[in-house]
């Protein structure tokens, strides 16, 4: 079997991009993926996603595998990429400049900016436990700056759901944060029953955090789009940042507004074609 794909990527956030508009059934399994993504005996890339027909009145949906095999809910870098990947398909037949896309998160709705970016309205940020989820508290109530161990460590973690998991824990200095030990102990902490994106913030003022992240079945990447959402969400719960802020990220500069007038959040980034190919 081949499979044509193109390969795009977000702040260095990397994803191999199927036109899959054939059918609403992924066309590679969780194990090509894996293989796919791996970075000696494959293409390389954080992830696989799948542009499929539309449902429920939306233009397209999207499905991704993380580079271990598993599904997430959404990808913020991985939404970008598709929109910019879309425009490509439908090329000089494409009619507008935003698309409505079905996500197992709901729907997000990722539009092309004249400078050549992508704005996506994410949708509201979920903070209930039982949302994120997490048992770190009752259900019904939110985790803002509760303790949990780790590591022999006391951390003071804030739970939000973009959809996915995410535990943002605020830092002195995000350099010195010993990633590939501590982010598996927070991924598989039996508090997360989906397992977490675990994101480490600093705070250089309150319009610019610098962000390190740990990802959910794909571990030290470059940046993560839901994660710098998540993570300006937990600053201003903790008072700590404004509503809207640049996070800075390994890859790059993404910006993130939580809107005071409709509550939902929007981030703006760019999505960059690396290059196409067959395997
Ligand atoms: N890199 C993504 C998030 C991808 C999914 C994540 N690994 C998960 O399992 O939830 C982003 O840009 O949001």
């Amino acid at each position: 079997m081949t499979i044509e794909f193109t390969k795009y990527h977000g702040l260095g956030n990397d994803f191999i991009l199927i036109d899959n508009r054939c059918a609403l059934t992924p066309l590679i399994t969780p194990e090509i993926a894996i293989r796919m993504c791996d970075r000696h005996f494959g293409i390389g890339a954080d992830g696989v996603i799948f542009a499929l027909p539309g449902q429920k009145g939306t233009d397209y949906s999207m499905r991704i595998f993380n580079s271990d095999g598993s599904e997430p809910e959404m990808c913020g870098n991985g939404i970008r990429c598709l929109a910019a990947f879309l425009t490509e398909l439908e090329g000089i037949s494409r009619s507008k400049d935003y698309y409505l896309i079905h996500t197992l998160a709901g729907v997000i709705r990722p539009q092309l900016t004249d400078d050549g970016q992508v704005r996506v309205d994410m949708g509201s940020p979920r903070l209930l436990a039982q949302e994120v989820p997490t048992t770190l508290a009752p259900g019904e109530s939110k985790v803002i700056n509760l303790p949990l161990e780790i590591g022999n460590q006391t951390w003071h973690i804030t739970c939000v759901s973009m959809g996915n998991p995410h535990c943002i824990t605020f830092v002195e200095d995000v350099a010195s944060i010993p990633l590939e030990i501590i982010g598996p102990q927070f991924e598989h902490h039996p508090v997360f029953p989906q397992r977490t994106n675990t994101e480490f913030i600093q705070v250089v003022n309150p319009s610019h955090l610098k962000m390190r992240v740990w990802e959910r079945g794909a571990g030290i990447t470059l940046a993560c789009g839901t994660g710098a959402c998540a993570s300006l969400v937990a600053g201003v719960l903790n008072n700590l940042c404004d509503r809207m802020a640049i996070i800075e990220l390994p890859g790059g500069n993404l910006e993130i507004e939580w809107a005071e007038t409709d509550q939902r959040i929007y981030m703006t980034g760019p999505a960059e074609r690396v290059f196409t190919g067959k395997m």
